[in-house]
């Protein structure tokens, strides 16, 4: 069933696991999601993006997750990710949400709480969790763009006072990872210590982003379609399992899903080129969309947890 977020999470971190968060922006990432969590028994977020509402529209895509859940058994958290301002989060608890992100890490601290106080309050007052974000990363990913250098790590004495000024229920830090597909020449650096500093200062769910993995069979066997990956990297398995122990109960993943569904839709294409079936070429994507959900429920140790 569709549930509120902050139960889902709340366990997660006490109990020592974690939620992926995956991107959704059409029926058939969203049938992968909820086919693998079903079939592994795991709770699971499914987030959608400003790129994803524009895409596919936010009602569609609420309605269309909403129904789906109320038809499986495990615990289902409809996210908004990365809420840009109070008007879009209003149309997202509009729309039956049961989680918002209110994304203002990149204005002056004082501005960032102002606006989460005011989204935490009307989120709160219809029973919707609220996470928010301190600290930013670097990368780009659907209009969230962040240079280097206005890149920071979150500061652990900054967010016990943010999340006593706000009331949120999960807050997104930053300790070294970034959105997209190019996460830095060779291994991202993890800051565990940092966020081992945070845990001990904020007992909320952590949420990490930019967390995807970028497989090296899924890399492979897209370089082997012609896709130009060769310099796509991830957040390395050991960071993601380090984490957790660490307090991160929710972890973000997009990326991986893309390059996924990417891959099988090369596979038939640049394979078949007398395929035009939709069926077939988006059937394709799907397929290794499960095989890459599957993957993360077991990394973040969700399996069997709902
Ligand atoms: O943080 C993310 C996704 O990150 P990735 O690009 O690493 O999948 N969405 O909010
Ligand atoms: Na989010
Ligand atoms: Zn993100």
């Amino acid at each position: 069933p569709l549930v509120v977020g902050k139960e889902v999470l709340d366990k997660a971190r006490r109990e020592g696991y974690a939620v992926p968060s995956f991107n959704t922006n059409n029926l058939e990432i969203t049938q992968a999601i909820l086919e693998v969590a079903e079939e592994l028994k795991a709770p699971v977020f499914i987030q959608v993006s400003d790129g994803a509402r524009k895409y596919a529209g936010m009602e569609n895509l609420a309605n269309l997750v909403k129904d789906m859940a109320s038809r499986v058994r495990v615990p289902v958290v409809l996210h908004l990710d990365h809420g840009a301002d109070f008007a879009m989060v209003m149309q997202a608890l509009r729309a039956g949400f049961t989680s918002v992100m209110i994304d203002a890490s990149h204005h002056p601290l004082e501005e960032n709480v102002r606006e989460t106080r005011k989204v935490v309050e009307a989120a709160h007052a219809v029973g919707v969790s609220v996470e928010a974000e301190l600290g930013r990363l670097q990368g780009i990913e659907d209009n969230v763009q962040v240079s280097e250098a206005e890149a920071f790590l979150t500061d652990p004495e900054e967010a016990e006072r943010f999340v006593a000024e706000t009331g949120i229920d999960y807050l997104a830090i930053a300790i070294g990872t970034s959105h997209g597909a190019y996460k830095g020449k060779g291994r991202p650096y993890i800051d565990h210590r940092r966020l081992q500093e945070i845990a001990r200062r904020v007992s909320l769910p952590l949420v990490l982003h930019g967390a995807s993995g970028v497989p090296a069979w899924l890399k492979e066997k897209l370089l082997a379609t012609g896709a130009e990956v060769k310099e796509a990297t991830g957040i390395h398995d050991e960071d993601i399992q380090k984490a957790i122990p660490n307090g991160i109960a929710k972890i973000n993943i997009d990326t991986d899903l893309r390059l996924a569904m990417t891959l099988g839709i090369r596979e038939v294409v640049v394979g078949n080129p007398r395929e035009f079936d939709p069926r077939k070429i988006i059937g394709k994507g799907r397929d290794y969309l499960k095989q890459v959900i599957r993957e993360k429920f077991q990394l973040m140790r969700t399996v069997g947890r709902a």
